[in-house]
Formats: structure tokens, sequence, C-alpha cells
């Protein structure tokens, strides 16, 4: 499903240069993986490269077989909007749009029709147990339950790929175990694949795979059945 293959990054000018070199990724439908490593090493900068957010020096990134590092940016913004979900440690949960219409919002973007989209982003809080707060105001909820609608809104429009950038960084260490196997779980049964960098241990080992990134590539670090 995703295929990544001698990823080379850095900044011109930066303190490491390059920031990294030789990542190389295989990843199936249905699995997700944590990636972990020092701060700086270039996670944040990994996954933007792979969202097409910055380009990379080197290498070869494939989803479902099409290369992605030689699409420009209109070409690999549409394919975003399509195939990719995103969940932040700040939620960047809109406050002027009510939680159903945050969720709905991937789905106006991809101009499915209005009924439609309100059907679905519905259908997704029902998955992730917040149907009842649908037409609160996002002030109105707690931090756990604004990361829980980022994951239905991440969720909404099936991405192929889903990409969390500390994705429970905000919650208390209960809360995130809770959200983080949800959003887990929401992944597997989408059949996407889930990339999830975090600096918690206890959440990364919630994945299929624990991974640390250095400037010489990625590296299993845990292997579990
Ligand atoms: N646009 C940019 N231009 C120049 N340098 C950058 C840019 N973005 C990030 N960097 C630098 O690249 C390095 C890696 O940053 P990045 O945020 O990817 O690391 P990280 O591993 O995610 O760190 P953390 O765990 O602290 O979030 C840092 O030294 C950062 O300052």
């Amino acid at each position: 499903m995703l295929d990544i293959v001698g990823l080379t990054k850095g900044y011109e000018g930066g303190a490491g240069h390059p920031l990294f070199t030789g990542v190389s990724l295989h990843l199936e439908r249905g699995e997700c993986i944590a990636i972990m490593g020092e701060s700086g090493v270039g996670k944040s900068t990994l996954l933007n490269c792979i969202a097409g957010l910055e380009p990379v020096d080197e290498g070869s990134i494939r989803l479902a077989g099409a290369e992605l590092t030689t699409l420009d940016d209109n070409a690999f913004a549409r394919l975003r909007r399509q195939h990719y979900g995103f969940v932040f440690q700040a939620f960047h949960i809109l406050p002027h749009l009510t939680v159903v219409q945050n969720v709905a919002l991937p789905l106006w973007l991809l101009d499915r029709p209005g009924r439609e989209a309100e059907n679905l982003a519905r259908a997704m809080l029902d998955r992730v147990g917040l149907l009842a707060r649908a037409d609160d105001w996002p002030r109105h909820l707690s931090g756990g339950e604004l990361q829980r609608i980022a994951i239905a809104r991440a969720l909404v429009h099936r991405p192929t790929l889903v990409l969390a950038d500390e994705p429970t960084g905000n919650l208390d260490p209960e809360r995130a175990i809770g959200v983080l196997d949800l959003l887990l779980e929401c992944i597997r049964d989408a059949g996407a694949v889930g990339i999830i960098v975090t600096h918690s241990r206890a959440a990364a080992a919630r994945a299929d795979r624990i991974l640390r990134l250095s400037a010489h590539g990625l590296d299993t670090e845990v292997s579990r059945p």
C-alpha cells in the first residue's frame, strides 16, 4: 500500500544536513506503525514529506502503486484531500463550525452532496461515540472529545493513509490510550494505513510496530506479533 525507499531530506543551512538519509518503509493495508526518535531528528518533517508538504531531496514514495515525489503541488493537494487523513496534537477543530460540520468538512472539500456528507459525518461521530454531541459547538467539549472529533474528521472520507503527529500529546495518559486505541481501530476498520509520531512509549506500544527515526534511517525497534 505505502512504499518509501531511500528518502533523504535536509534543510539548506540546517544544523544537521541532511536531516535524515535512507528512510525506507513498507506498510500493508490495515497496518499502523508508530515512529519515535529524539527531538529534532525529523519525525514531523518525515510526515510532511509523506504528505507532500515538504519536497524530498532523494528517494521514492509510492501510494497504492503511484509515485508521489514527482507530483506537482496541485496534484498533491488533490491527492491529499482524497486519500489522506490528518490528526494533530492541537486537534485543529474549527470553533465556528458545529461538531458535525467539522467532521463533514473533508467531504465538502471533495464536493460530496450536503445531505450525504452530513449523514456520513453523523455515522462517523457514532463510531467515535459522539453522535449525541453532533450539533454542539466545539467549545463545549473536552480535550479527549475534541480529539475523537478530529479522528472522525480524519477518517470520514475513507482515506488510504492517516498521518498523526503526537495525536495524544495534549491528553492525560489515561485518556490518551483510549483515544489512541480508537484511532488505531478506525484506521484498521477502514483498511487504511496509519503512521503515528509519538514521544510516548505507552502510546507507541499500541501500534503494530515501533520504528525509530535516526539520521541514518528508520529501524525497527520492537516487533510485535
Ligand atoms: N521549514 C524548515 N526550515 C528549516 N529547518 C526546519 C524546518 N522545519 C523543521 N526544521 C528543522 O528540522 C529539524 C527537525 O524538525 P522536526 O520538527 O521534523 O523534528 P521532530 O523530530 O519532529 O522534533 P520534535 O520531536 O521535537 O517534534 C529541527 O532542527 C527543525 O528546526
